[in-house]
């Protein structure tokens, strides 16, 4: 099945790029780090990793790759994001830095560092009944949370308190915690199964 699955994407300028590129492989993808636009051409999906948003976005523009993410995006290339990248795929962003940009393709409104300082890094259960049994162990490591989604957009997780923490729309996923960092590998293969329908 992986055989059939076309070169991967991560998006290599900042953030936990190590892990995602061991759980791609994990699941028997050619995954690639992606730092140039060249070599975003020569694959299929992008994942964004974790990190820091406002670094990844200054990144993106000083390595001239910004254009080509967002070009790609709005062609309907696969695309994950956890964190800091479901932080880039926001349309909208809430406390950013000043001049924070992202490159956009859901249709929501992304909070930074949402989970306040004695919250900023912790760990829970998360059933999600899109990916079945059992249930995420989802780490959260200075996260967003989703305030809004437009109509097309999915909500796939809550925490306890409702807040939205897992949304899809089309192909593009994003997490505001690290499966990347659990040995949880469901999203990764829910975005290489995006990558075959798209191809
Ligand atoms: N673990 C993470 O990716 C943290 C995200 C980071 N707080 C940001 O604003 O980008």
């Amino acid at each position: 099945m992986a055989g059939n699955t076309p070169p991967v994407g991560v998006l290599a300028l900042q953030g936990d790029v190590r892990e995602h590129l061991a759980a791609l492989s994990a699941l028997g993808a050619d995954a690639r780090p992606v730092k140039s636009a060249g070599e975003l051409e020569r694959v299929a999906g992008l994942v964004i990793p974790g990190g820091e948003s406002s670094v990844i976005d200054k990144l993106s523009r000083i390595f001239d790759v910004r254009d080509a993410i967002r070009a790609r995006i709005a062609s309907g290339m696969p695309v994950y994001g956890t964190c800091a990248g479901l932080i880039m795929l926001a349309d909208d962003l809430v406390d950013g830095i000043a001049g924070q940009q992202t490159f956009g393709g859901l249709d929501a409104t992304v909070r930074r560092n949402a989970f306040g300082t004695q919250l900023d890094s912790f760990e829970t259960e998360l059933d999600i009944p899109a990916l079945g049994e059992p249930p995420v162990h989802a780490v959260f490591i200075r996260a967003p949370v989703v305030e809004r989604v437009g109509p097309g957009v999915e909500v796939l997780a809550r925490v306890d308190d409702g807040r939205i923490v897992a949304i899809e729309q089309g192909p593009l996923l994003g997490t505001a915690f690290h499966p990347e960092v659990a040995g949880e590998h469901r999203f990764h293969e829910r975005f290489l199964e995006r990558v075959r329908a798209a191809s």
